[in-house]
C-alpha cells in the first residue's frame, strides 16, 4: 500500500539561488513544492518491486519558474506526476501547494474546444462562477500569455507553441497555485519554444505566487530559469543554481564526448 509519511519537521532552510540578490533564507511554509526522501516503486506480475525513484528531496520557493533536468528514463515525468496528485509516492514527506495543474507535452490531448476562448473557459465549470466571471478570468488568463487576440480563434488554426499557451491559460484561469509543466517544448520550433517559456514567465509575473516546474531535456532553456534540479537514476544529484547546473551538465557531456572518442 502507498503511504506518505511524515519524516519531522522540516528546520529553516536557506533558498536556492533566484538571481534576487536580497533573498536571504527562507521558511518551509515559503515552499510551493517541499518534499523529503521520496521513494517510488512499482511491482511487477511476479511481485518484484522494482524502484523509479529514491529518496528524493526537493524545495521549491513560491513564486519561481524552475526547471528539472536529467537523461532519459531519470525518473523526471515520475516525479512531476506524483508532485501532481497523478501518482501517489512508495514513501516519503510531499507538500504542494494547490490548486496545482498539470500541463501534458501534446497540447492536442488538452486543448479540446472548438474556440480558443472555449477551452479556456472548459474548467471553469466546476467553480459556480458568472458569466461575467469567466469573461474576466479567461480574458486575463489569456492575456498573461499573449493570446488574448486568439481569443475568438478555432482552436485548429493555431501552432503548437500557440496550443500549448492556451493550455497554460486554462491552467491559470483555474487559479493554480502550482503549475507542472511535462516537456513542453520537445516538438517545437526554435520560435513557439522561447515563446512558450516568456509565455510561463509573464503568466508567473502575473500571478500572486503561482510556481512552476518545467521539465525539459533542452540545456539553453536553463537560462529563463530561477532554479533548476537534475536527476539520474531515480535520484536528485544536483538542485538550486540553474548555471551551476549547466555547467555541471556540460561537463557530463564533455566527458562523455570524449570517451567516445578515445
Ligand atoms: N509503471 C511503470 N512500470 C514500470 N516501469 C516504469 C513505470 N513508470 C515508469 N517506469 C520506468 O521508470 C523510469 C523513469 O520513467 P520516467 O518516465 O519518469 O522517466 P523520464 O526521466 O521522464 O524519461 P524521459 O526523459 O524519457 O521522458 C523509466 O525507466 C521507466 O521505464
Amino acid at each position: 500500500m502507498n503511504s506518505i509519511a511524515l519524516v519531522g519537521a522540516v528546520p529553516l532552510l536557506r533558498t536556492h539561488s533566484t538571481g534576487n540578490p536580497c533573498a536571504a533564507v527562507t521558511t518551509a511554509e515559503n515552499f510551493a513544492i517541499d518534499c523529503r526522501n521520496l521513494s517510488y516503486s512499482v511491482k511487477t506480475r511476479q511481485g518484484k518491486l522494482i524502484p523509479i525513484l529514491d529518496d528524493c528531496s526537493l524545495s521549491i520557493p513560491s513564486g519561481q519558474f524552475w526547471m528539472l533536468l536529467g537523461p532519459n528514463g531519470c525518473g523526471k515525468s515520475t516525479l512531476l506526476k506524483i508532485l501532481g496528485g497523478l501518482l501517489n509516492p512508495s514513501g516519503g514527506f510531499l507538500r504542494v501547494n494547490k490548486p496545482r495543474s498539470f500541463v501534458f507535452q501534446n497540447p492536442d490531448h488538452q486543448v479540446v474546444m472548438p474556440t480558443v476562448e472555449a477551452d479556456v473557459a472548459f474548467g471553469l465549470g466546476k467553480f459556480n462562477l458568472t458569466d461575467n466571471e469567466v469573461t474576466s478570468r479567461v480574458a486575463k488568463a489569456l492575456d498573461s500569455v499573449g493570446m488574448y487576440e486568439y481569443l475568438r480563434k478555432p482552436v485548429q488554426t493555431l501552432s503548437g507553441g500557440q496550443k500549448q499557451r492556451v493550455a497554460i491559460a486554462g491552467a491559470l484561469a483555474e487559479a493554480c497555485k502550482v503549475l507542472l509543466l511535462d516537456e513542453l517544448t520537445s516538438f517545437l520550433d526554435e520560435n513557439d519554444q522561447v515563446g512558450v517559456i516568456r509565455a510561463v514567465k509573464s503568466s508567473l509575473a502575473s500571478s500572486k505566487g503561482t510556481t512552476a516546474l518545467w521539465v525539459t531535456h533542452r540545456l539553453e532553456e536553463l537560462e529563463y530559469a530561477d532554479g533548476a534540479i537534475y536527476m539520474e537514476n531515480g535520484r536528485i544529484v544536483l538542485q538550486g543554481n540553474a548555471l551551476r547546473i549547466t555547467d555541471f551538465v556540460e561537463a557530463q557531456q564533455a566527458s562523455y564526448i570524449k570517451q567516445i572518442n578515445s
